[in-house]
């Protein structure tokens, strides 16, 4: 078992509540509406801004060059998942620079900024617990609907399902599960488990609360 295991057995249903989130099911047999992906996809542009942030702020945090190198591959990574972004907002006719003058929704910001405040007041184990929930259970939610992809002859969600069910994002995936091992030492106390175990389920309840804040999303009235 892996410390990211034991921490989603502690949390029980937060977990699946993210990762089986009504907005992921609608996703995934392709019956989401449009404006509730694009209002997803813009507000989560502006969450990569700040994630970017917060992975540049773990090689602050970090005191080897093996844990600098991981920073360094893991802001690639991101860097990486914004042209995804990029690319399917283009062809919505959302120019870049409105794109990034696009105002966080609040879902956003909170999620972010506790991110970065886990970040800041605690060491390199908080801060990578507090980014474990976005990119292993992306990678969970790639690879669990990828199957969809088979069923169906053109998936309007095609292009974001193979994003996160790639082999690059999935071994970066299985990188986050194994530093949290090795940045947790051989042993970490019951109490040090308990406080990391409230980061890990504020982070994942954000993330649910973060798909949620599409659903519930109501275009503006055209002027
Ligand atoms: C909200 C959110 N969580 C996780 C990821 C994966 O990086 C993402 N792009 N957005």
């Amino acid at each position: 078992m892996s410390l990211f295991h034991d921490f989603k057995d502690a949390i029980g249903s937060d977990w699946t509540d993210y990762t089986e989130h009504s907005f992921v099911a609608q996703l995934g047999n392709g019956t989401l509406p449009l404006s509730a992906f694009q209002d997803y996809l813009v507000q989560d542009y502006l969450f990569l801004v700040q994630f970017a942030r917060a992975y540049a702020l773990t090689g602050y945090k970090a005191r080897t060059i093996a844990d600098i190198a991981a920073a360094s591959s893991g802001l690639a990574t991101i860097v990486h998942e914004t042209e995804l972004h990029r690319r399917m907002t283009e062809r919505w006719g959302i120019p870049g620079d409105e794109l990034e003058a696009a105002p966080e929704r609040i879902a956003t910001v909170a999620y972010t900024r506790y991110v970065l405040d886990c970040g800041l007041r605690g060491d390199l184990l908080d801060l990578h617990v507090a980014l474990a929930p976005c990119m292993i259970g992306y990678a969970e939610i790639g690879a669990a609907l990828e199957p969809a992809l088979g069923s169906m002859i053109e998936h309007p969600y095609e292009e974001w399902i193979s994003e996160y069910a790639s082999p690059q994002y999935q071994t970066a995936a299985q990188e986050s599960i194994q530093r949290l091992d090795r940045l947790a030492g051989d042993s970490i106390t019951a109490r040090r488990f308990e406080e990391l175990v409230a980061v890990f389920r504020s982070a994942t309840r954000m993330e649910s609360a973060f798909w949620q804040q599409a659903l519930t999303f109501v275009p503006s009235a055209s002027p």
